[in-house]
């Protein structure tokens, strides 16, 4: 077996498992005998379609939601006579099935990949999917290729591959890029499989074995016996904390001395809603309505936003929801909206800025958040806010929208409007944004911002570090602050859920804190094992 290699990445999901390792990018080794005779050839790339089209649909059948679209998105593709098309004209022309099959597909790959679009990058990947899948079938190489247990590792997945694996028999996932936000990370996170990304570019090997420590964020290929004994103490302590979370998941999140916080969620898809049970939650303190904007349809018009929101505000059942106004830009562009050619989108035209340039867009955002509100505890909270006359031009705005619907007799009711705490300038002199009603704080673009580190450049990772000092020393004045004048102050950033973090925001004085879904139990477990030391 070749040395053990550790890589440190980033948690994208929590867990630790180990495997032999399945290389993501493994469409070398799918070699077909080619017949010779360009009828045959036709025949099997036919074929191979068909079954493929018949696995993706009969995967798509048992899903829902964003996870059954991505694979109708695939089934459409391959129904298209044009993509097969130029494969079968290249096939009358003496080439093999996979290489016309494969050459099609790159270019309409290659286009996707070359735009700057996520969404269509994003799409791109899922031709890839497709490619090696019809690639396999041709080869007869079926859904071998992933055993149960397997790490996949490689560069990147695509949403469909993921969905394509029985992860009830334990494996993980391993990304040198990729990022804790992704559609996949989100996935992996719902179905408890552990996920690593970040890792940069690992040299794999036939026959690998990689554990992926979603704990400690990083993998261990090839295992010496001392890594084989981390990984047996880490997963004999992750099978007895689960426990432990289980046993506080429905309880109100107490510290050990008695403070009672308030545990919060984090909504990206409100696809993610259908499995959880609102009890265990004390509300919604954050809904990315990024989700919205990312369809082939083009932008939402207000019923479909109003729906959307809708859904959400039943769901908590009268718990608080914070909506949170289209944070576009950075690392999460919008077809047709955001600006393709920034020389630094984390610190260009993003969220509110983005928002109060484009007002018409804004409006429509504006008045089905306005109309949600009437159905229940409804806040809306503005993103990257750095100067206080955002606020109020927001505020003029959602104003304008609340007045425009009680003239057209549409309930609607005007919410409170608070801001994101991301920029250092906020959370330096907080007192300046006292026109807001409420703060929450964002602390995954407040570390990139006060550290200077991209959250999505591996290289860099070490440095992007929400335990830096400086991060507390300004979570703790923003909750100063807001005492003083009178602000609710909440945070919503990746920290919240984070063990490591949770007894010094307890300590900073934080009341409510808002995590990714899965990570409810554990942030009520670490808050209730943190006692009066954390003041
Ligand atoms: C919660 C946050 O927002 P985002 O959606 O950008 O992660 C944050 O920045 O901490």
């Amino acid at each position: 077996m070749r040395p053990a290699v550790e890589r440190r990445g980033h948690v994208a999901a929590p867990g630790i498992a180990a495997g032999p390792v399945v290389r993501l990018d493994r469409t070398g080794g799918l070699r077909r005998e080619p017949s010779g005779d360009p009828a045959r050839e036709r025949a099997d790339l036919e074929a191979a379609i068909a079954s493929s089209i018949v696995a993706i649909a009969d995967l798509a059948a048992t899903l829902e939601g964003e996870a059954a679209d991505i694979l109708d998105f695939q089934i459409a593709m391959l129904e298209d006579d044009a993509l097969s098309s130029s494969a079968f004209a290249a096939i009358a022309k003496g080439v093999d099935a996979g290489t016309a099959w494969s050459d099609a597909i790159q270019v309409q790959v290659a286009d996707y990949e070359a735009t700057a679009d996520e969404y269509f990058r994003a799409r791109a990947a899922d031709l890839a999917d497709i490619r090696d899948r019809v690639l396999r079938a041709l080869a007869h190489d079926g859904d071998t290729a992933t055993p149960p247990g397997a790490v996949l590792a490689g560069n990147d997945v695509t949403p469909s591959r993921f969905l394509s694996v029985d992860w009830a028999s334990g494996g993980g996932l391993a990304l040198f890029a990729g990022s804790a936000s992704s559609h996949v990370a989100m996935l992996a996170r719902s179905r408890g499989v552990p996920m690593v990304v970040g890792t940069g570019p690992i040299d794999l090997g036939d026959n690998d074995i990689a554990i992926v420590d979603g704990e400690a964020g990083r993998i261990v290929l090839n295992p010496g016996a001392e890594d084989w004994a981390a990984y047996e103490a880490t997963r004999a302590d992750t099978v007895a904390r689960s426990g432990r979370e289980d046993a506080v998941l429905r309880l109100p999140a107490r510290t050990r001395d008695g403070r009672r916080l308030s545990v919060m969620i984090n909504v990206a898809e409100p696809e993610e809603l259908d499995a959880l049970d609102p009890t265990t939650c004390d509300g919604i303190g954050l809904v990315r309505t990024e989700f919205l904007f990312h369809r082939p349809q083009g932008l939402p018009d207000e019923e479909t936003q109003y729906r959307a929101y809708r859904r959400i505000v039943e769901w908590a059942a009268g718990r608080p929801n914070v909506l949170r106004t289209l944070d576009a830009g950075g690392d999460k562009p919008v077809p047709g909206l955001t600006i393709d050619d920034e020389s630094n989108p984390f610190l260009g035209t993003r969220g509110i800025r983005l928002s109060l340039a484009c007002p018409d867009v804004f409006m429509v955002q504006l008045r089905a958040m306005a109309r949600a509100a009437a159905l229940g505890d409804v806040k809306v909270m503005l993103p990257m806010v750095t100067v206080p006359q955002e606020i109020d031009q927001a505020a003029a705005l959602l104003n304008r929208a609340v007045a425009d619907l009680e003239a057209e007799g549409v309930a609607c009711r005007r919410p409170a409007l608070g801001i994101m705490v991301e920029v250092p300038a906020v959370a330096i002199e907080p007192a300046l944004y006292a026109n807001a009603d409420f703060f929450s704080i964002g602390s995954n673009d407040l570390t990139q911002y006060v550290t200077a580190s991209a959250r999505d450049i591996a290289a860099v990772s070490t440095l992007n570090d929400a335990g830096h000092p400086a991060i507390l020393s300004l979570i703790r004045r923003v909750v100063d602050v807001g005492r003083e004048i009178g602000r609710d102050v909440s945070l919503c950033g990746d920290m919240g859920s984070d063990p490591a973090h949770i007894p010094a925001l307890v300590g900073a004085g934080l009341a409510t804190l808002s995590v990714a879904p899965p990570l409810v139990g554990r942030t009520k477990l670490a808050i209730a094992e943190t006692g009066a030391e954390a003041s």
